[in-house]
């Protein structure tokens, strides 16, 4: 008789706002990584000229990794190398995939792929260490027109060893079926950075809704 699938477990996976003041976020980084557990972190800072993304590098990366958060880049596998990132998501209009994957050689890559399980499939044969699925839910931190069903994690999950994502208006609220559907991560913006009692407490009821699903 065949055993049901392990529960892999769930984590934060935590993306920076589209805009930071280096002045005050990187305290405020701090405070939420050290609330509770977060996996990992990613700075996407959509637009900005590549010297302020060099310096929001030098500022945050090492108050991730000195905590054991891996610290990813958005959209630009070639700077992430550079600069010791952890690795690197790309999206499906951010470069050749597989050539981000020679260049991050041990580094983590991360792959969009929407809704689509022809792009997840062919993200991971393409060597992606996750694929991400989303937006589950409205958001307004990003235009995001693709709009995946809950079986897409059910689906990816009960048959490929990939880790998968799940972003897109995630909160505390709404998290628990795609944590029961076998979402690896999820990862949010608003949920921690727009929390009303602040990031801290984003983390933490983030952390107590996936503990709460996972039951
Ligand atoms: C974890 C994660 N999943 C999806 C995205 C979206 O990437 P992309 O489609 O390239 O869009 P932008 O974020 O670049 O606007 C992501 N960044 N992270
Ligand atoms: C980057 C990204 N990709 C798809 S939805 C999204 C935004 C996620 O932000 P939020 O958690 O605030 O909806
Ligand atoms: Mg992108």
């Amino acid at each position: 008789m065949p055993h049901p699938p392990e529960p892999r477990g769930c984590r934060l996976y935590l993306v920076t706002p589209p805009r930071i003041d280096l002045a005050t976020f990187p305290d405020t980084l701090a405070r939420a990584l050290d609330a509770g557990d977060v996996a990992c972190l990613q700075l996407r800072l959509k637009d900005a000229p590549e010297d302020e993304v060099l310096r929001a590098i030098d500022a945050l990366r090492p108050l991730a990794q000195s905590r054991d958060v891996a610290f990813l880049l958005n959209d630009d596998a070639e700077l992430a190398a550079r600069t010791g990132c952890d690795g690197a998501h790309l999206g499906q209009e951010d470069g050749d995939h597989a050539a981000a994957r020679a260049l991050l050689r041990e580094a983590t890559l991360g792959i969009t792929c929407h809704d689509s399980r022809h792009l997840a499939m062919r993200a991971g044969e393409m060597g992606a260490d996750y694929v991400a699925f989303g937006a589950f839910f409205p958001t307004t931190t990003k235009d995001a027109r693709h709009r995946p069903e809950l079986e897409i994690l059910e689906w990816w999950s009960s048959i490929f060893e990939i880790p998968c994502v799940a972003i897109g208006g995630i909160t505390a609220a709404n998290c628990a079926p795609l944590v029961r559907a076998g979402a690896d991560f999820l990862a949010v913006v608003g949920a921690v950075w727009s929390h009303p009692e602040g990031p801290a407490a984003g983390v933490r009821a983030m952390n107590e809704a996936i503990a709460a699903a996972e039951g």
